[in-house]
């Protein structure tokens, strides 16, 4: 079985770093997820390197981690310090950013929804950009920036209509998304926009997807980005920005996504092409938001085999963690790879990996071919982003712990959530 760089077995123990599995098992509980510090800053340090060689005196760029991948303070803050900004798409999310002492002037925030008080609360804390989503969210922005004296900077999500050519339930670029602004519609938009006396329109963006191999529809929506950054430029309304997203994929199985340098030098290519011929002398930055290829082979969750039963001619293996945890296999029947912490030569068996919550829905992986017995602890691999992330108390299961491992010492990120926490804010009526 192939192991990522970080997560690889000694003396047939699986270990983060070099950290054995089986010990932060015995010493936090399960389930538990687990991140490697050096895999987070690897990933990051994937996208910022190749983003510094294309620095130059007018172009520029900015990586944004979309917070909602995994919002763990201590994550937030080793990102930060790396000289991130952040993607958001809540209230809640600026107040993580801020409270992990990340910097709020390097936030943009995205999302369909924005409440008059998460918008007053961005404006106050003077956030980059709003990625707007709609005209009615435009007037929202303006008036609420009226109200309080201030100019909000402004960019459009538009809508490429390009497939990302993922999972259905996680494209967002094409036309029958509710996502961003019709590509038709935005010109006549910023032009709205430009007259606005609150609002100073500063970028274009869109976000097409998640979880792509390919970056051939991510090049795709660039032109598309491009060719309204030059239509804008002739009708006098000059852009500083322009946001690709987010969106590359990972190996959960044995996927091989495009690797993030190609991508960022084709994309820093046709940038610097087009600026350098239409607009020489212009700054123009560039910026990205990438969540799952930062996170998602940055952590796994840790549970232990409570029962294993078969029913019928099915093998079942019961673990101490569920859809409540990770909810991806559930919603999107996603693969993700199962590895035993300490391996085993006995007979091995087909099992289906499930929880002990009363859904049938409720399995982590299904038909893995597996030498496991009762009280085994497993890893489901490629847990790092959209796992905590998504998880909820459902059936009144408090969350996982989360342990961040740097140079091989284990820090708990994050308390197992206590039943009693679950209920604090509840009251009976007499
Ligand atoms: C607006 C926005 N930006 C960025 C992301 C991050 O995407 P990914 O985790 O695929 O990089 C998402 C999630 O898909 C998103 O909705
Ligand atoms: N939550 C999804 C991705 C959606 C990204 C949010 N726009 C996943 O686990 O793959």
């Amino acid at each position: 079985m192939k192991t990522a760089q970080h997560f690889f077995y000694q003396n047939d123990t699986l270990t983060v770093d070099g950290v054995p599995l089986d010990k932060l098992a015995m010493q936090y509980g399960t389930p538990l997820y687990v991140y490697s510090k050096a895999a987070l800053t690897e990933h990051f340090r994937q996208y910022a390197d190749v983003c510094k060689q294309f620095e130059t005196d007018d172009i520029h760029s900015l990586v944004c981690y979309s917070v909602k991948s995994n919002s763990n303070l201590a994550i937030l803050n080793i990102l930060g310090r790396e000289g991130a900004g952040f993607d958001i798409v809540s209230g809640g999310e600026l107040l993580r950013v801020i409270a992990a002492g990340c910097d709020s002037r390097k936030v943009i925030f995205s999302g369909v929804g924005k409440t008059a008080s998460e918008i007053r609360l961005a404006l106050e804390h003077d956030i980059l950009c709003f990625n707007v989503e709609s005209f009615a969210e435009l007037r929202r922005i303006n008036r609420i920036a009226a109200e309080m004296g201030k100019k909000a900077r402004v960019s459009f999500r538009v809508n490429p209509n390009v497939d990302p050519k993922t999972h259905p339930y996680i494209s967002t670029g094409l036309k029958e998304n509710k996502f961003g602004i019709p590509y038709e519609e935005a010109l006549a938009g910023y032009e709205e926009a430009a007259r606005m006396p609150h609002i100073e329109v500063t970028g274009i963006d869109c976000h097409i997807g998640s979880q792509l191999l390919d970056d051939a529809p991510l090049l795709e929506a660039l032109d598309k980005l491009i060719d309204l950054f030059d239509q804008l430029a002739q009708k006098g309304i000059e852009l500083k920005h322009i946001d690709i997203g987010g969106g590359i994929g990972i190996t959960y199985d044995n996927e091989i996504p495009v690797a993030i340098s190609d991508y960022l030098t084709r994309i820093f290519g046709k940038i610097t092409t087009w600026k350098n011929a239409k607009y020489p002398g212009q700054s123009i930055s560039m910026m990205f938001e990438p969540g799952r290829s930062i996170s998602g082979n940055a952590g796994l969750l840790l549970t232990q085999v409570q029962y294993l039963k078969t029913n019928s001619d099915k093998n079942f293996a019961i673990v101490d963690a569920a859809m409540n945890d990770l909810m991806r296999p559930s919603l999107y029947e996603s693969w993700h790879t199962v590895l035993p912490v300490v391996k085993r030569q006995t007979e091995t068996k087909t099992y289906d990996i499930v929880g002990p919550i009363c859904e049938s829905g409720d399995w982590l992986a299904r038909q893995r071919t597996l030498s496991i017995e009762t009280d085994d602890l497993l890893a489901i691999m490629s847990a790092g982003a959209y796992g905590m992330a998504m998880s909820s108390n459902y059936n009144t299961r408090g969350r996982a712990a989360e342990i961040l491992i740097d140079d091989k010492k284990a820090y708990l990120i994050r308390k197992r959530e206590r039943p009693e926490e679950l209920y604090a804010l509840e009251t009976i009526i007499s």
